[in-house]
């Protein structure tokens, strides 16, 4: 079998490739790009089979740059999703003092989730941002000048070389991200599960007073839960927003379809990114009257309604 090949946002040693590692085997080839709109790319262009891509955080939400990337290219499918759960070490070459370190290197998710410890530990530090936590490692065992320590994972900490000035560097322990999997628009759909969850961007009809709520409507009279809703702009004048939003269920689930009937009865655009496993693997909680026997026993009475009895 050829082995498959997996973009993910680089350099070796991002939390991401801790998620890439999830997924795939000892043969699969793992491609690093410079940020996720580079990862996308090489999905869109064949140059990868899938992309691994943080979306988010529980400590600062949303990843924008993969949200818009999804939402503003060629379709692409999230086939499926994993948890990291996230720590920070202080990494720096050795002989750095704790005290000495007063610009940080990290991706902007790295510094938002560090921002307490930092304030208790060193006082004004600056942030210089980072395409990764590991590319700050990356260049700072490359001799980087512009800052003294990185904030990165504690394998990217070892795998560049640098001493760890602190561990546990995070304002709650418990920090997890969510990474996507995402293949080109023609990979297989995965199977229903008793726990999924479908991702869709929706754009809502300008001037109508209500419009927001009539698409919640659409989710909450079929009982769908949401899981994640983001607003972004949709970039072509001041105002405009569409949603990212995250539900419960799959594509195949009678209750989801007439979600997404209704969403494109009554939105200007719907795009469907697919429908894959959770990872917390926890079974829907359907309410009554949402499961699929529900709507084929209403359809069938309907379509009585309109026989003829002679
Ligand atoms: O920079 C990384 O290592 C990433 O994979 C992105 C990220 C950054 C901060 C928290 C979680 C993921």
């Amino acid at each position: 079998m050829v082995p498959m090949r997996f973009s993910y946002l680089g350099p070796r040693g991002t939390f991401t490739q801790m998620a890439l590692m999830q997924v795939s085997s000892d043969e699969s080839e793992h491609v690093p790009a410079v940020d996720v709109p580079a990862a996308l790319r090489m999905v869109r262009r064949g140059e990868t089979d899938f992309a691994v891509v943080p979306i988010e955080n529980s400590v600062e939400g949303g990843v924008n740059a993969t949200i818009d990337s999804l939402s503003n290219g060629s379709a692409l499918r999230i086939v499926g999703e994993m948890l990291v759960p996230i720590t920070f070490v202080l990494a720096a070459p050795q002989g750095t003092r704790l005290e000495d370190v007063k610009r940080i290197s990290t991706h902007p998710h790295g510094w938002a989730q560090c921002q307490n410890w930092i304030a208790d530990n060193l006082g004004d530090v600056i942030h210089v941002p980072a395409t990764s936590t590991a590319a700050a490692a990356a260049a700072m065992a490359g001799g980087a000048t512009n800052f003294d320590a990185a904030l990165c994972n504690p394998l990217s900490a070892e795998q560049y070389g640098l001493t760890v000035l602190a561990e546990g560097v995070a304002d709650n322990p418990d920090a997890v991200t969510r990474f996507i999997t995402v293949g080109p628009e023609n990979v297989p759909l995965p199977e229903r599960t008793p726990s999924d969850k479908t991702t869709l961007q929706v754009q809502l009809p300008s001037d109508e007073s209500g419009a927001l709520l009539t698409m919640l409507e659409q989710f909450a009279t079929r009982g769908v839960n949401l899981s994640r809703i983001e607003s972004r702009p949709v970039g072509d004048s001041l105002g405009r927003y569409q949603f990212s939003i995250d539900c419960e269920g799959h594509v195949a689930d009678e209750r989801v379809q007439a979600v997404l009937i209704g969403l494109h009865r009554t939105c200007p655009l719907v795009r469907f990114f697919g429908s894959y496993p959770s990872a917390h693997q926890i079974p829907v909680k359907l309410r009554p009257g949402t499961a699929d026997q529900d709507f084929s026993s209403a359809r069938s009475w309907v379509a009585g309604l309109l026989e003829t009895k002679d």
